[in-house]
């Protein structure tokens, strides 16, 4: 069930998630030939539905936005986490295998324990703490297994005006409160999803152009990090919003933000206390730049798109 010679067609799995959404942005906007799929157009593990739209449309490679990210929550939900991050990407691994299209996976930062000092690569041993990690990786594991044709983009502590992230809680909360404190013995690379959503859809360009080449060019496929350029503690990234929503008017007053330790504002899941990630790989294989986060972050707020 070949798809060679066609024209590149995407098919975004969990459009209505914050990446979904600013994939679906992107592809509009790039005139590019897609099909979107939320949860109630068709759950990722069912394979039928999922088989019958690729084979109808004619789909050259699956984007699978499609997660569980509540961290904490997870902790006391494992079965539903697992079903949706790791039985959900084998399923679409298996389908992609079968027509020998490649398959776009998104993972995390939190398959790592946080323990390296210098920004982890992508061949760095993984060790996730909680059940989101854990289910995470082992989404990882079965894309690896069953779909030889993939990409994994590892990202990290994605923002966007979609969806729930941690910008949005802290702009809520600075309405609510004068006082928050936050974790600044955590640190890692935010990543606005908009950005992702780029790489993303640059890399299946690539792909797609090396595939249909007749001169043997190959496409690279394999695990990548994509993250911010800069890392902050979650401490370090309040600030940064409040400062921006302060200078852009969206908030009256700066709250008073305490920089706290991890111990003093606990979780039912363990985060790791450092997930850097280095982006140097994808840069070299393709030419994809980290996320310029903070300005990101100021267009977001200029345009009043972060409530
Ligand atoms: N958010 C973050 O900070 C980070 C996210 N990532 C990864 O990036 C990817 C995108 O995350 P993000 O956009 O933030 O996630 P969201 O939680 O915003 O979106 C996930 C989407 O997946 C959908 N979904 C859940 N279960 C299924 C299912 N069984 N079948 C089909 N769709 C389903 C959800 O539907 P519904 O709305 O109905 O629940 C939701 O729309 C994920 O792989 C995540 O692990 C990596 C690092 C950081
Ligand atoms: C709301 C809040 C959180 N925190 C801390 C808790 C935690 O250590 C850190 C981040 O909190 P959150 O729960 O918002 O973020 P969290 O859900 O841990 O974010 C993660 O989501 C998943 C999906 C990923 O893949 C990760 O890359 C990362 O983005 O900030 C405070 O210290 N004070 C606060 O008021």
């Amino acid at each position: 069930m070949s798809q060679a010679n066609n024209d590149m067609h995407l098919l975004v799995t969990g459009a209505n998630g914050q990446l979904g959404q600013c994939l679906a942005d992107q592809l509009k906007a790039q005139g590019i030939v897609h099909t979107l799929l939320s949860r109630q157009d068709a759950d990722i593990n069912d394979t039928v539905v999922l088989e019958k739209i690729v084979a109808d449309k004619g789909v050259t490679a699956i984007i699978n936005a499609a997660a569980y990210t509540a961290v904490d929550k997870a902790e006391s939900e494992p079965e539903l986490a697992k079903r949706i991050n790791e039985d959900g990407p084998a399923a679409l691994a298996k389908l992609c295998s079968r027509f020998d299209i490649p398959l776009l996976h998104v993972s995390t930062d939190y398959v790592f324990d946080g323990n390296n000092q210098t920004p982890y690569v992508e061949t760095d041993q993984t060790n996730p703490s909680g059940v989101y990690g854990h289910t995470k990786l082992n989404g990882e594991i079965a894309v690896q297994r069953h779909c030889p044709k993939h990409i994994i983009l590892r990202t990290a502590w994605v923002f966007s005006e979609y969806g729930n992230n941690f910008m949005k809680t802290m702009l809520r909360l600075a309405k609510e409160r004068d006082t928050l404190g936050v974790v600044a013995d955590q640190f890692g690379c935010p990543t606005y999803a908009g950005d992702i959503a780029k790489a993303l859809i640059s890399i299946a360009q690539q792909i797609h152009a090396a595939e249909q080449d007749k001169s043997g060019a190959q496409a690279r496929y394999g695990v990548y990090h994509y993250a911010g350029d800069e890392a902050v503690s979650w401490h370090g990234f309040a600030m940064a919003i409040f400062e921006e929503a302060h200078q852009q008017g969206v908030l009256k007053s700066l709250p008073t933000v305490n920089a706290i330790a991890t111990e003093a504002y606990p979780t039912p899941a363990k985060r790791p206390a450092y997930s850097v990630l280095s982006t140097a790989k994808i840069e070299g294989d393709y030419g994809v730049q980290p996320s310029e986060w903070r300005l990101a972050f100021a267009i977001l707020q200029k345009n009043r798109m972060a409530m």
